[in-house]
């Protein structure tokens, strides 16, 4: 596990946007699901409007980790979300967009989406293997649209499932704990004070990190980045 602790959210989508730039810079095509909510929104910016020109954006490929089943027009959205800070700003091809259609039925999107990995991805230990998985950490330990109160679809075999948000009743389609795990790469991404306690306890193995769907996050390659600014650090010591 490695933590890189950046000053600022803008090094912070520095030292995201290198990952992304050397790996785009392979030749070969990458598969990288990317995380929604908020986090993303200046990260992706800065990296739209500072690095977008450094990276070889016809080498990558987008999915998400989950999607709000909602329209790709509504605010709840992550590809909509995504759109707005990082794909209306860069020259990435249409055919490069695997977004999970927020607006089908959501078992029907799942078992679809769940499809589309099998087909796009290579298909490693039996599962569809990303080169990188991008996360969030939510203020409850959740990760991707797995949560605390539901830890053990993070176990299911299926490659996405349906998740409902436990305050929102919002349902969600969501790639599982096999899927993440078996990527080649995984990078966290947070910032805020707000997620300090949560990040200090997964990262040290303290308190109830065991409750949260965050701490479930091994993948087997062992490549597996704390991407945190100051604010999330700070009980890092
Ligand atoms: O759809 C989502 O909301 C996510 O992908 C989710 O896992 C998110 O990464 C965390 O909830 C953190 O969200 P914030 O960045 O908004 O704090």
């Amino acid at each position: 596990m490695n933590v890189i602790v950046s000053s600022s959210k803008e090094s912070l989508a520095e030292e995201f946007a290198y990952q992304l730039k050397e790996m785009s810079d392979t030749g070969e095509k990458i598969h990288v699901a990317l995380s929604g909510g908020s986090t993303p929104k200046a990260i992706f910016d800065y990296i739209a409007e500072e690095l977008g020109e450094d990276i070889l954006w016809d080498n990558i490929n987008f999915y998400w980790g989950d999607e709000r089943c909602v329209p790709p027009t509504d605010s709840e959205s992550n590809y909509k979300m995504t759109v707005d800070h990082l794909l209306s700003k860069i020259d990435m091809p249409e055919e490069n967009i695997f977004r999970v259609i927020g607006e089908n039925d959501p078992e029907e999107e799942a078992i679809r989406y769940s499809q589309v990995l099998e087909e796009e991805l290579p298909i490693v230990n039996g599962i569809p293997q990303f080169d990188l998985v991008m996360l969030g950490l939510g203020d409850d330990g959740h990760t991707v649209s797995i949560f605390p109160y539901n830890i053990k679809l993070w176990d299911a075999k299926e490659n996405c499932v349906v998740a409902v948000h436990p305050d929102s009743g919002q349902k969600r389609v969501t790639i599982t704990g096999k899927v993440v795990n078996n990527a080649k790469s995984v990078a966290f991404l947070v910032t805020g004070a707000n997620k300090a306690e949560k990040v200090h306890e997964i990262v040290m193995l303290e308190g109830d990190y065991e409750k949260y769907p965050a701490s479930l996050v091994k993948p087997e390659s062992e490549d597996l980045t704390w991407f945190l600014d100051q604010d999330a650090a700070k009980l890092l010591g």
